[in-house]
């Protein structure tokens, strides 16, 4: 199978064959061990400026799902926190597991939340996007942990959207921004040496019918074997009983 993926065949631990820089220095994502961080006062207060009409287009990137945004100004962008001069939003997407006890990809003290979101920024002291991918200065990325709420509001789950306009990505943040910093990578091939990682310590909260959601998108071509996420494979299409289509609980 070619290609990178979460697969037994392509999956993390695969990657160096074609992304050498796997084995490299500050490979993300790592394991926070909140009583070893070092306290910097010198690190300012994060300041997140998002403006919901930056928001263009919602795309099934084949490894997550992904919000783009428009950033041709700085409507949508970061500053503060432990980064000098303004990154703009670029997109948001998420990354998440097989069942609710996994998925983040970063972990704190050895715990996995179930899912974890990245707001990914661009630093504009380079010309492009895709120019600052490659410096080690050049991505600032948001890391918000997503945990399951035994008892949630029930919050409206929207019908398909393939325009995705007039989204603030602020509804998706914790009531506190205070975070853990550290330079890292990007958490997949490229797996570019050139994130200044900013993970929030206040979690978002999530139903488990939203997370079996998220686990309905599958990210396979017509016709090949279906992989979850996490390399971990699907239940079964549900059998229709005598009671109609099962429901999932
Ligand atoms: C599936 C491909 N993912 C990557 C695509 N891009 C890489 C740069 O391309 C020029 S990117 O900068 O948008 C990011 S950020 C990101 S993570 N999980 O670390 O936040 C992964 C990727
Ligand atoms: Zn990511």
């Amino acid at each position: 199978s070619h290609g990178w993926g979460y697969g037994p065949s392509n999956g993390p631990g695969k990657w160096v064959d074609n992304f050498p820089i796997a084995d490299g220095p500050r490979q993300s994502p790592v394991d926070i061990v909140p009583g070893e961080a070092r306290f910097d006062s010198a690190l300012k207060a994060l300041s997140l400026k998002y403006d919901a009409g930056t928001s263009k287009s919602i795309v099934n990137s084949g490894h997550s799902f992904q919000v783009d945004f428009a950033d041709d100004d700085d409507s949508s962008s970061l500053t503060g926190g432990p980064i000098s001069g303004t990154y703009r939003l670029r997109q948001f997407h998420f990354h998440w597991g097989g069942a609710d006890d996994r998925g983040s990809e970063h972990t704190v003290a050895g715990t996995k939340y179930a899912a974890e979101l990245h707001l990914v920024h661009w630093n504009t002291k380079y010309p492009s996007f895709g120019d600052a991918a490659s410096q080690p200065d050049g991505l600032a990325v948001v890391g918000v942990f997503l945990q399951i709420c035994c008892r949630c509001p029930a919050i409206k789950a929207k019908g398909q959207q393939t325009t995705f306009e007039n989204f603030d990505p602020t509804t998706l943040l914790p009531g506190s921004l205070d975070y853990w910093t550290y330079d890292g990578s990007l958490t997949t091939p490229p797996l570019l040496e050139s994130v200044t990682w900013i993970v929030l310590k206040e979690p978002i909260s999530v139903s488990s019918d939203q997370m079996t959601k998220f686990r309905s998108l599958l990210f396979t071509a017509e016709g090949e074997n279906r992989v979850l996420h996490d390399g971990q494979l699907p239940p079964p299409p549900a059998a229709e009983g005598p009671q109609g289509p099962r429901v999932l609980p």
